[in-house]
């Protein structure tokens, strides 16, 4: 950038640059933070760093395409939006305009969006899945299920990593509080509220969960799920090869491989370093990455050593804060042009030609 002009965003890093300038200190603090020391979340980063590719040549690149199918769902290409909560707090138009901007890749909304379901699905034009977490209040949990069969999702996202919310050092220092004119509007108000209640060095989230997620939940609780909906089930936050057989054994649709953006345990490894342990134990069971996926060279990598697709996080919301919808379709592309032209310089025209040969140890 400089020069005075405001240059056009063109690595993720800018979007991210451009969020932190504008966004308020507490805001932005709660999206880019993370657990404990925050270890983990800069070790989703530094993991994807340390990888190298290996280019195979001369294999007809003149065509390639990063189209997809999951869960029987044709996409454009893997990369796909990770849950995150509250939309609005970086943009009107919230969840709405990540569904815009989304332009049909899969998206995967937050149980605490801030704008209406029916109103996400609206401006949707690919895969919607629903995010939950385990609430005490079980017909509270399954309202949620059922705005998000009728508005037309695709998939139930169970979120296995936060039977609490972590301790997040900014949040509690910044005494973070969801602000009055934001709410996770698709779930009642009565067990939302202590997530407005303001308490100096403590953060609201994390003591809302306290009260309300309910800790209880095992791998048995997974049936009450399935027997009330039709809907097929992946779990987000798995990160061993147990927990994978496990998913299995109960019918999971697909899981996730995710620590949560490094805001959950601190000292869970890096989602790309637990990748392949997942991959080997799911046996062809669908495995999704999230965390860190910074470039489209990161996208590659994950997909070499197995996922089906990746998902952004907090760069999505980068570019909803900077730009709303036009800014998520800017992210979106940018990795996926990114991953193409990886595809190309790897010798990879088709995700199918993209394996674990791709990618060596580290550098
Ligand atoms: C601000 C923020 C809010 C989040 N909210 C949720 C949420 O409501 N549900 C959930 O399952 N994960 C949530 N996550 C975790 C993301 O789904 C995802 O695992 C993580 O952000 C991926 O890492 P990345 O940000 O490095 O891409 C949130 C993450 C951030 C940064
Ligand atoms: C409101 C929070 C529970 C959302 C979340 O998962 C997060 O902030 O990481």
């Amino acid at each position: 950038m400089g020069g005075g002009k405001k240059a056009k965003p063109d690595r993720l890093a800018d979007f991210a640059a451009a969020a932190a300038a504008t966004l308020p200190g507490e805001v932005w603090d709660y999206l880019d933070g993370g657990a404990g020391a925050e270890w983990t979340l800069r070790e989703n980063t530094a993991a994807f760093a340390r990888r190298t590719l290996r280019p195979r040549v001369l294999t007809d690149v003149s065509r390639v395409s990063p189209a997809t199918t999951l869960l029987g769902a044709a996409l454009p290409h893997p990369v796909g939006i990770a849950p995150t909560a509250y939309h609005r707090l970086v943009h009107p138009d919230g969840e709405v305009a990540t569904a815009t901007g989304a332009a049909g890749a899969l998206h995967v909304v937050s149980m605490f969006a801030s704008t209406p379901l029916a109103d996400i699905a609206a401006a949707a034009s690919g895969p919607l899945w629903m995010q939950l977490y385990w609430l005490r209040d079980r017909a509270v949990l399954l309202d949620l299920v059922r705005r998000a069969e009728a508005a037309g999702f695709d998939a139930l996202v169970l979120t296995v990593d936060t039977p609490t919310v972590a301790r997040r050092p900014r949040d509690a220092r910044n005494g973070f509080t969801v602000p009055p004119g934001v709410a996770a509007v698709n779930v009642a108000a009565s067990v939302m509220a202590s997530s407005h209640v303001a308490q100096d060095g403590s953060s609201a989230i994390e003591r809302h969960s306290r009260e309300q997620f309910d800790q209880t939940t095992t791998w048995a609780d997974l049936a009450w799920l399935r027997e009330r909906s039709p809907l097929p089930l992946v779990l987000k936050g798995i990160l061993t090869a147990e927990d994978t057989r496990l998913a299995r054994a109960h019918g999971v649709d697909a899981v996730i491989v995710s620590n949560h953006g490094g805001r959950q345990l601190d000292g869970a490894p890096a989602t790309v370093d637990a990748l392949t342990e997942v991959v080997d134990a799911a046996a062809g069971l669908p495995v999704l990455l999230d965390g860190g996926v910074r470039s489209g060279r990161d996208a590659l990598v994950a997909l070499a050593l197995g996922a089906r697709a990746v998902l952004l996080g907090r760069p999505v919301v980068w570019g909803l804060a900077h730009a709303g919808a036009d800014g998520v379709r800017a992210v979106l592309n940018l990795v996926v042009d990114e991953l193409t032209e990886a595809m190309t310089l790897t010798g990879r025209p088709t995700l199918a030609d993209l394996d674990r040969s791709a990618v060596s140890g580290t550098r």
